[in-house]
């Protein structure tokens, strides 16, 4: 039989409450944030971080405002150790950021956690034991009483190693390991038992840790187990209530979120989510979602790539491309609809840069992470013609009308299905170019020049190779319109311009007029050109003629002697 069978496990209990009010509550401001990277991250890696990859860690989390940071286990190993002596022998801890260590409950550790954090201004001296019935059973084979007692000492412990050191200014952090597989009531007694012995009510700054260590059960529940907790415990108002979520179930910042609603001040979590087996919270995630409400983060994620290189580096963990808030395609669109509404809503912007960020499919503005507006739109079979024309537009100063981008984005969907893959902006380009504006040598205008008649235009024109000229006259209501009358005149040539626009343009494409004609033929036969110029009747009369000559015509009529040709 196989071993995938749902009933080995069981349904987490919910917390009975009536009373619960989280979820009516909002987020007003940012919790207190605790990076835990260099510990608990630290500690999930197949290669631990050396002392030189944990000061550029340490470094980056100063500087993107974080100001309590976990640094290690420093009684665990001689690298955790050797790091905290250095950032407080160096003078690498600002004065604004206390670094906090971890500790096992064991007097040895504890004695060995005092000596590395010898000298320093400040510091969290965060111990913990795992509460859960399961580790009480199977790994400390003891009682209620029992892993109370273990805390207690740990407490006391503490409390005695920080009396040796009066100058630094301590504070006191516990963590009933495995808080939410733990009886509500046994987590409340037996942190109580803790603040007994550090006694907040008297000054010592405490800091409850309240994990998710093993997350097992959903968001709600861990919110429920926390507005519980806060609500249980003696002297709620003398201690911080900090959570610090894992992500088994994927939930570790939905978790954190709504434990802030429900009464936690402070979060712990690692950048990009690493530490054990899912990973700790991710506070990039959690502060961009309180950024994203219009809240102030108080750290600042402005330079997005730089976190991303450096956490690559110190961590060799890699980000994943749909990272929330920073991966590589978090800001891509490739797929038609909806890079037609981003175009649309950036245009909608101009000119109100200042108002409130509403665009489609752009939850946020991506320059606020340092991303390029040039990475949104991104083509493959999945692109239409918007943003086939948002790419031209953006890159090129090209903007087609809509029956070309419908054209041209056929082109580019049948050349990206064939490579299946993107196609870069300078593909397309050069796909516009080969199809509509490279004309063929016999087709292309040498010189025009136009007179008015009364209400008609007279156009003449030159065209052809230098060896093979030839001239062509006509009249009409128009520039356009006269040289298809010359065409039938000259050279006996029926077409009908379907479609045609012309605009001027702005600086970038080194013409000052863009002219799009879509043509069609006795025959049967269409075809579309545009032609650039010095002016809009220039790029007119080449449009019509590439057009024509595009669509295979044949010119019947005998050429003009070359003594006949304008001057
Ligand atoms: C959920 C978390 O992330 S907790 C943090 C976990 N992080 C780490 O463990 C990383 C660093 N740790 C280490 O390098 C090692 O565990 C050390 C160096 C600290 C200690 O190593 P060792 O002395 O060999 O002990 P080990 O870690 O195997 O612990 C097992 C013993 O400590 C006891 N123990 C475990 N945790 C605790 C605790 N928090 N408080 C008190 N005792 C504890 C166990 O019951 C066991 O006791 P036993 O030997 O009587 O059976
Ligand atoms: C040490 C504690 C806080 C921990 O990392 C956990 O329980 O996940
Ligand atoms: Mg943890």
């Amino acid at each position: 039989m196989s071993s995938f069978n749902h009933r080995r496990y069981q349904a987490f209990p919910t917390v009975h409450k009536p009373d619960r009010r989280w979820p009516n509550r909002r987020m007003h401001h940012a919790p207190i944030w605790t990076s835990v990277d260099l510990r608990d991250g630290n500690q999930a890696l197949v290669s631990p971080m050396n002392v030189a990859q944990k000061l550029e860690m340490f470094d980056l989390l100063v500087r993107m405002g974080f100001k309590e940071i976990e640094v290690g286990f420093p009684a665990a190993s001689q690298p955790d150790f050797d790091f905290v002596r250095k950032i407080i022998e160096e003078g690498h801890i600002p004065g604004d950021v206390t670094i906090q260590v971890l500790t096992q409950a064991r007097e040895n550790l504890i004695e060995r956690t005092y000596a590395a954090l010898k000298g320093v201004e400040r510091a969290i001296v965060h111990v913990y034991n795992s509460t859960n019935p399961v580790q009480r059973e199977q790994v400390f084979g003891l009682d209620k009483e029992g892993v109370k007692a273990i805390a207690v000492r740990g407490a006391e412990w503490v409390k005695a190693g920080a009396a040796q050191f009066p100058e630094t200014r301590w504070t006191f952090q516990y963590s009933p390991e495995s808080f939410s597989n733990t009886e509500l009531e046994y987590a409340v007694d037996i942190c109580e038992a803790v603040m007994a012995v550090w006694q907040p009510e008297a000054g010592q700054a405490v800091i409850l840790n309240l994990p998710a260590t093993v997350e097992s059960a959903m968001p709600n529940v861990f919110a429920d187990q926390i507005e519980w907790f806060c609500d249980h415990l003696r002297g709620r108002e003398h201690v911080k209530i900090s959570v610090h979520t894992h992500n088994d179930r994927g939930c570790a910042v939905a978790a954190a979120e709504l434990a802030v609603l429900a009464g936690a001040d402070r979060v712990e979590g690692t950048l990009f989510g690493n530490g054990e087996r899912t990973g700790n919270m991710d506070i990039l995630t959690m502060a961009m979602n309180v950024y994203s409400q219009g809240l102030d983060p108080r750290l600042d994620l402005s330079m997005g790539s730089e976190i991303s290189d450096v956490y690559t580096r110190s961590t060799g963990m890699t980000v994943s491309p749909r990272h929330p808030w920073f991966g590589e395609l978090v800001y891509s669109a490739f797929s038609g609809s909806h890079q037609d509404a981003i175009r649309k809503g950036m245009q909608h912007r101009q000119g109100q840069e200042q108002a409130l960020w509403e665009v489609p499919y752009l939850p946020i503005d991506p320059a606020d992470l340092g991303r390029s507006y040039e990475a949104v739109v991104r083509i493959n079979s999945q692109s239409g013609k918007g943003g086939v024309s948002h790419v031209l537009e953006r890159d090129y100063g090209i903007s087609l009308p809509r029956w070309l981008a419908q054209e041209l984005s056929a082109i580019v969907q049948q050349v990206s299905e064939q490579q299946s893959g993107e196609i870069s902006a300078k593909q397309i380009h050069a796909l516009f170019v080969e199809h509509f504006v490279q004309s063929r040598e016999d087709w292309q205008m040498r010189r025009y020049r136009l007179q008015r008649e009364g209400d008609k235009v007279i156009a003449s024109v030159v065209m052809g190779s230098d060896a093979h000229p030839r001239i062509l006259q006509g009249k009409g209501s128009g520039a356009v319109g006269a040289l298809v009358d010359a065409l039938i005149q000259g050279a006996g040539i029926y077409a009908e311009v379907e479609q045609f626009d012309q605009h001027a343009l702005g600086a970038g494409t080194g013409a000052r007029a863009m002219a799009c004609a879509r043509v069609s033929l006795e025959s049967g036969r269409s075809a579309s050109a545009v032609s650039f110029g010095e002016d809009t009747t220039e790029a007119a009369l080449q449009s019509v003629l590439s057009a024509i000559g595009k669509a295979g015509a044949v010119i019947h009529l005998q050429q003009p002697s070359k003594a006949a040709v304008m001057k």
